[in-house]
């Protein structure tokens, strides 16, 4: 039985594997000629607005304008959301300092694109070794996990762990898509992973974050704008979760009210 979630007005949405989300990205792509950039600008732009409004419900920082946020970016798709949401960030005067997994050089495809726009914002982009990434999420108040989403491979290795072993325990954490660490369609953590308040998961649910411990948090779906044909193209029952908002919040079926 495929696992569901449903809305806080109780419509159904079905949850997907990374595969069939694969599946979704190239039929979109190479069919239906909607671009990964204009995919990843909306999951960017979502997530720029839930970190924006976590920080503003974080105590002691009155304004957002106040508040310091740090995105983990990784080299992939979901990195690339997660430099987009700097963007959107330092655009609207908030402090932001994206930490990357690799140097600058080994970005590539839309989250190359994405950095060289952010290079546009006063954001500070840094990347190193194990000190000065725990120096740059010292005393940060929100940090946004946009490290790995569904192409994860075995358990996160490399910097990619330095970077989510950094995470100050008192943070308030936003993963992007699923938490780095989580296998997107089976739910499991082979290796060290990010424990987020609030999950972004894009387009529909994935089938890993049932019954995770990932969804101890708050569990959101952020429209990326893939229009209903290229669900229908491959036969994945999809019904609108959205109503016409960009996010709205999801529960597994299965989960007690
Ligand atoms: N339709 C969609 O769902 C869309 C998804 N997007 C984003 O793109 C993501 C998928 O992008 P990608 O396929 O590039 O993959 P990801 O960005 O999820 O991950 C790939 C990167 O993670 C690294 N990595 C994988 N396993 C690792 C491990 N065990 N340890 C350390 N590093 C590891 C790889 O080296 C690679 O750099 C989604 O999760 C989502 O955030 C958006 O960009 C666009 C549209
Ligand atoms: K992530």
């Amino acid at each position: 039985m495929t696992p569901t979630f449903k809305t806080e007005r109780g419509r159904v949405v079905s949850a997907v594997t990374a595969d069939q989300m694969r599946e979704v990205d190239r039929v979109a792509v190479d069919t239906v000629s909607l671009g990964l950039l204009q995919m990843m600008e909306h999951a960017g732009r979502n997530l720029a607005e839930v970190a924006r409004e976590t920080v503003e419900s974080t105590e002691g920082t009155e304004t957002a304008e106040n508040g310091r946020i740090v995105v983990l970016a990784g080299n992939g798709g979901n990195g690339g959301g997660g430099i987009c949401a700097a963007r959107h960030l330092a655009n609207g005067g908030i402090d932001v300092t994206v930490v990357l997994d690799r140097a600058d050089n080994e970005l590539t495809g839309a989250a190359a694109r994405q950095r060289r726009i952010l290079a546009a914002t006063d954001a500070a982009v840094v990347s190193g070794g194990h000190r000065e990434i725990a120096h740059h999420l010292e005393n940060t108040e929100v940090v946004v996990d946009a490290v790995v989403g569904y192409g994860l491979t075995g358990p996160l290795r490399g910097t990619a762990a330095t970077l989510v072993e950094s995470i100050p325990e008192d943070s308030r954490v936003v993963s992007l898509d699923v938490p780095s660490g989580i296998d997107a369609t089976t739910g499991d953590s082979p290796g060290m992973v990010v424990a987020p308040d609030t999950i972004l998961t894009l387009a529909l649910p994935k089938t890993g974050l049932v019954g995770t411990e990932a969804t101890a948090g708050d569990l959101l779906l952020a429209d990326i704008g893939i229009p209903r044909g290229v669900y229908d193209r491959l036969d994945i029952d999809y019904t609108d979760p959205l109503d016409g908002a960009r996010r709205v919040r999801l529960q597994p079926v299965d989960k007690p009210d």
